[in-house]
């Protein structure tokens, strides 16, 4: 990442998560700046799916989840006083699952589904434009668009996942989280979104969770390492995978743990 000062999109401040009795995470505080890609990373169990969650209030969704500590998005708070209706937020913040997820529909209406129950296009030319730009974003409209009225589970799971992130474009939204999007796909498949995640920054802010350490260097800009609920250190992806400056992060980009 050029050194150049960006805008800060969301922020965390002493978020802490418990399920039940159990402290998962411990007290993070991080920036995460605008049309970046910042990838969360470290040892399974460490939180990072769980922080993700945070940014979306989808722990709302956990029996047993509780969350305390602010985050913001453009200042406005998702939590408190004066929250960021959940609904609305969920537009503005999408998400993107490990396993792609298409609805039993087909794919015009898989990408069709939130700008129709969102209210955003007034009539069909506008929904068949903002379907054939989504897809278009995603890098799938070429491969669909003869086919727009096929089942979208008859696609590749590499073209599902590419399906599900021209769901979550299609409602607009300004960041993107991506819950180790890769990790059920074959290499190919891989390549092409880490393409597209790349394209995307220029538009979208995203956090990316994953486990492969290379995928991090190759497609984000900011790295945050987590370890048993707490964030380690956060910087340039290539510094940290470089020059560490913790311990810990050392011991985990080097293969020592994790
Ligand atoms: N729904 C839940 N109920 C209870 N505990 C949970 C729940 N989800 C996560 N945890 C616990 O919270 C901690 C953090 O989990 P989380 O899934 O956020 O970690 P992670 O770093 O994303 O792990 P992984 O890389 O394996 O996906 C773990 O100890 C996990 O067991």
């Amino acid at each position: 990442m050029s050194d150049q000062i960006v805008e800060t999109k969301m922020n965390a401040a002493s978020v802490r998560v418990h399920y039940g009795a159990k402290e998962a995470l411990k007290g993070i505080d991080l920036d995460i700046p605008a049309n970046r890609v910042t990838a969360l990373i470290g040892p399974s169990g460490c939180g990072k799916s769980t922080f993700l969650r945070c940014l979306n209030r989808m722990n709302d969704t956990i029996v047993g989840a509780k969350v305390s500590g602010t985050i913001t998005l453009d200042d406005e708070p998702l939590y408190g006083d004066g929250a960021i209706d959940p609904v609305l937020l969920r537009m503005r913040v999408g998400m993107v699952f490990q396993k792609p997820n298409p609805f039993p529909k087909t794919i015009y209406d898989n990408v069709a589904f939130g700008p129709r129950i969102h209210g955003l296009v007034p009539d069909k030319d506008s929904l068949d434009a903002m379907v054939a730009d989504a897809l278009t974003k995603a890098g799938l409209w070429v491969e669909v668009k003869d086919r727009l009225g096929d089942m979208a589970t008859g696609l590749s799971g590499g073209q599902q996942q590419r399906l599900c992130i021209a769901r979550a474009i299609a409602v607009r939204p300004e960041v993107i989280l991506m819950d180790e999007p890769c990790s059920a796909l074959d290499p190919i498949a891989t390549a092409k979104v880490e393409e597209l995640i790349d394209e995307l920054a220029e538009s979208y802010t995203i956090v990316i969770v994953t486990h492969s350490m290379q995928q991090a260097a190759r497609v984000s800009h900011l790295t945050a390492f987590f370890h048993l609920g707490s964030l380690i250190e956060v910087g340039p992806t290539e510094r940290i995978f470089t020059a560490p400056e913790q311990q810990l992060t050392q011991g985990y980009i080097t293969g020592r743990f994790g």
